[in-house]
């Protein structure tokens, strides 16, 4: 699974990268906090009918529209497309916001949010729920930073259809081919929209033809833009053959005209549309719609959010091609015969209210004050309220049905990805279903395998570092407060150091473990100190090594004693996951638990290899003899392994893997000779320099602990100029240079 980092260096971005200070938050709860401003400044909100008085009934249709008239969407992109500034003008014209928000003036969304007018990016994911002429859109806010690429997928598995904002000047970018990619993993239909029409350097057919080029999609151009850059006036809806144009004059692009075109006043344009139109219509044979649910094809749109022009038209598109719930094909619902079946999908902490649970209903209906059960965590828990994430407000409702996204309250154990069903026995009669249906196909999986909902892989963290309490006695709330990180981030790995006894944070970058230690502080009270920022080394064996342990221990009046001898071979896997083998001689009998008790022993003696105390990746181990004395436990025998294999790990030939980072980094041509010359001082390998309009995209390989704090170094080279992205390629072995200076600096020798 992709690890992917990205960092626009500009000032703005990460001029705080270091040492800021800021709470994290989606700007989509930003702009709902604003809303909640104006709510208590008094200001009519006529556009939630049926939600004033206590009108049950109408109540009850706007929280259950039909469920053909749902659309569960995000919006996707590479960082600094735009994402955010349309969600602003989507909220704004659908009427849910009251002014329009910019994010790059202090007077907008970012009043509330100091951190994210610092470092300007969204982090963290919520949904909000809105209508649109008839239709219930719920749109889940996506991160743009790559940090927190494992929070875009846990959204993308719960959408129906996806906006993927471009920046029309820039076309494909690094980070849009890594989400494009994990929506083509979750098979979630598209349209794109190219955003920022009115940027000096936009250009309609470069985007156009970097998705046909790059995504490998077949664009179906729905629209044609009047003007480019400056000249950007409005679109040209090829379907219809109409030109939309927005009034220069209108301060909030409210106000915008749709005239036809003509022979007489617009003949170079007609015959333009004319012709797209054709081979629109040549193009498709089928409907747009379904094509674009096919994903064999995606519609293009283009506009300029922040000139406020071309939303109403992608809002309008968003309900007339991307698909509602049921048009989507889930295997998994034939399972549930119209039982409770749900994903969590994310979890916020509240003071008040504790852990609030947002999850996307497939099936059946989810009541309050009802017990539900959660198949990843085996556990039956209550909801005790249920929340509707309407605009600002959260509604509360007496049941909402499949489709839907509800927040729930008072789940606590619930953790993101987990799948929630109605109980234990509805779980079971729907795994008996899929486990017939697997037969019917001949697959093979486990009873939790056949109900969880497509899961999301965990990439293995590339950094780690200490984290300290002030005092000791504020340990436990450290823990607590990682405890509900964790459950809100999978992709937050939190441990303990065996020899020290310190916590130890493990995480996807630099700005992950920053954002961790700042939410702390912010959120739980907590001023803790974090130690130098280590890359998570690899080591991996080179020959075959046998040894032979015996571990003789008396505890009470009980003997321990046991006798292993065992082989670790190196193999090609890229996985940390030891091969485990049985010679014959034993295979026939072992117990099951001895076996247990051998492979837990082979896995913990992996976590920690000799040379720095990684783990160990590429080893294959072999048993070829245990001998046990008749009352020995099971964990003295793990005991015993372990240490016979460490033995064995110490004796080899040994290695360090060092993580390798696949590099992009754009920077204009004026700039490119001192930022490749400063890669080759990383031990940066060039593969190719392309040209994208003005810019220059150097893609290369550097191996990860030579690019720690690159933004900085790259936004003083380049005048805060150029962007990166970076993404994990694989563990290579370090050269025995570099490898002895390592283990010199880490034995404190040099
Ligand atoms: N010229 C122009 N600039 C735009 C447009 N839309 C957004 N921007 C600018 O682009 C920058 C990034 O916009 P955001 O809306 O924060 O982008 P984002 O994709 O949400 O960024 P992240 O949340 O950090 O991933 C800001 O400076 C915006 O003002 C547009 O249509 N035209």
């Amino acid at each position: 699974m992709s690890n992917l980092r990205i960092f626009a260096v500009n000032q703005k971005k990460i001029s705080s990268l270091h040492y800021f200070n800021n709470m994290c938050s989606s700007k989509i709860r930003a702009s709902l906090k604003r809303l909640k401003l104006h709510v208590l400044l008094g200001r009519n909100y006529s556009s939630l009918p049926g939600l004033i008085g206590n009108d049950i009934k109408s109540l009850h249709s706007i929280i259950n529209p039909p469920i053909a008239k749902i659309r569960n969407i995000g919006i996707m992109a590479h960082i600094d497309a735009g994402k955010t500034t349309t969600t602003e003008r989507i909220l704004y014209y659908s009427g849910y916001t009251r002014s329009l928000g910019d994010v790059d003036d202090g007077d907008t969304v970012t009043d509330f949010m100091a951190q994210e007018r610092e470092r300007g990016i969204t982090i963290q994911s919520a949904a909000v729920t809105f209508d649109w002429k008839g239709y219930r859109i719920n749109l889940i806010d996506t991160p743009g930073h790559v940090d927190f690429t494992l929070e875009v997928e846990r959204c993308l598995r719960v959408l129906d259809g996806a906006v993927a904002v471009f920046d029309a000047s820039a076309g494909v970018e690094a980070q849009t081919l890594t989400v494009w990619r994990q929506a083509d993993k979750h098979k979630v239909p598209r349209i794109c929209f190219l955003n920022k029409m009115d940027k000096i350097g936009a250009s309609f057919n470069y985007a156009v033809e970097s998705i046909r080029e790059k995504l490998k999609a077949k664009p179906l151009l729905l629209q044609l833009p009047v003007g480019e850059g400056r000249a950007f006036k409005g679109v040209v809806d090829v379907v219809r053959t109409e030109k939309l144009l927005w009034n220069p004059n209108s301060d909030d692009g409210k106000d915008f005209e749709r005239k036809p075109l003509l022979e007489m006043s617009d003949p170079k344009l007609l015959k333009e549309a004319t012709e797209a139109r054709n081979a629109l219509i040549e193009q498709l044979q089928t409907a747009i719609h379904r094509v674009t649910l096919a994903q064999t094809a995606v519609p293009v749109l283009c506009g300029s959010a922040l000139k406020n022009k071309g939303v109403q038209p992608l809002l309008d598109a968003i309900t007339m091609y991307l698909p509602s719930p049921e048009e989507r094909n889930y295997e998994f619902l034939q399972w549930y015969k119209g039982d409770l079946c749900a994903l969590a999908f994310k979890v916020l902490h509240d003071k008040q209210r504790g852990p609030l649970v947002f999850m996307r209903i497939y099936s059946g209906m989810l009541k309050p004050q009802t017990a539900i059960h959660n198949i990843n965590g085996n556990c039956t828990e209550r909801v005790s309220r249920l929340l509707l994430p309407f605009a600002d407000q959260h509604i509360e409702i007496p049941l909402l049905t499949a489709g839907n996204i509800a927040l729930t309250v008072g789940l606590k154990h619930t953790a993101t990805g987990d799948t929630i069903v109605s109980s234990r026995s509805s779980a079971l009669a729907a795994s008996r279903r899929a486990k017939r249906e697997g037969e019917k196909k001949q697959k093979e999986n486990s009873e939790a395998e056949r109900l969880l909902l497509a899961g999301v892989e965990i990439p293995e963290p590339v950094f780690f570092c200490t984290i300290e309490p002030p005092s000791m006695a504020k340990q436990p709330d450290l823990d607590h407060a990682l405890k509900c990180l964790q459950r809100e981030d999978p992709s937050l790995k939190v441990k303990l150091d065996p020899d020290s006894g310190q916590t130890v944070l493990c995480g996807m970058g630099e700005l992950h473990i920053e954002i961790i230690h700042d939410r702390i502080k912010r959120e739980y009270g907590l001023e803790t100190y974090l130690g130098p920022l280590q890359v998570a080394y690899r080591e991996a064996i080179l020959n075959s090594i046998r040894a032979t342990d015996t571990l003789d221990r008396t505890l009470g009046d009980k003997r321990h004693l046991v006798t292993v001898e065992l082989e670790a071979k190196p193999v090609e896997t890229s996985s940390l996951l030891p091969v485990i083998e049985y010679a014959a001689s034993v295979a026939g009998d072992l117990s099951q638990a001895s076996r247990e008790a051998f492979e837990n022993g082979v896995h913990s003696a992996c976590l920690q290899g000799p040379l720095l105390g990684s783990p160990v990746q590429d080893v294959a181990v072999t048993l070829h003899s245990l001998v046990i004395h008749p009352g020995t436990s099971t964990t003295m025998i793990s005991a015993c392994v372990s240490r016979c294999l460490q033995k064995a790990l110490k004796k080899a030939d040994k290695q360090i893997l060092e993580p390798l980072m696949n590099l992009e980094v754009t920077v204009s041509r004026e700039y490119l000779s001192p930022v490749l010359a400063d890669l080759a001082q990383r031990r940066g390998n060039i593969q190719e320099i392309q040209s994208r309009q003005d810019n220059k995209v150097v893609i290369g390989y550097v191996p990860l602990a030579e690019i720690m704090g690159y933004s900085t170094v790259l936004r003083t080279l380049t005048s805060g100029s150029a962007t990166f992205a970076l993404e994990l390629s694989n563990y290579q072995a370090m050269n025995p240079q570099d490898q002895s200076m390592l283990l010199s600096q880490r034995h404190g020798l040099s």
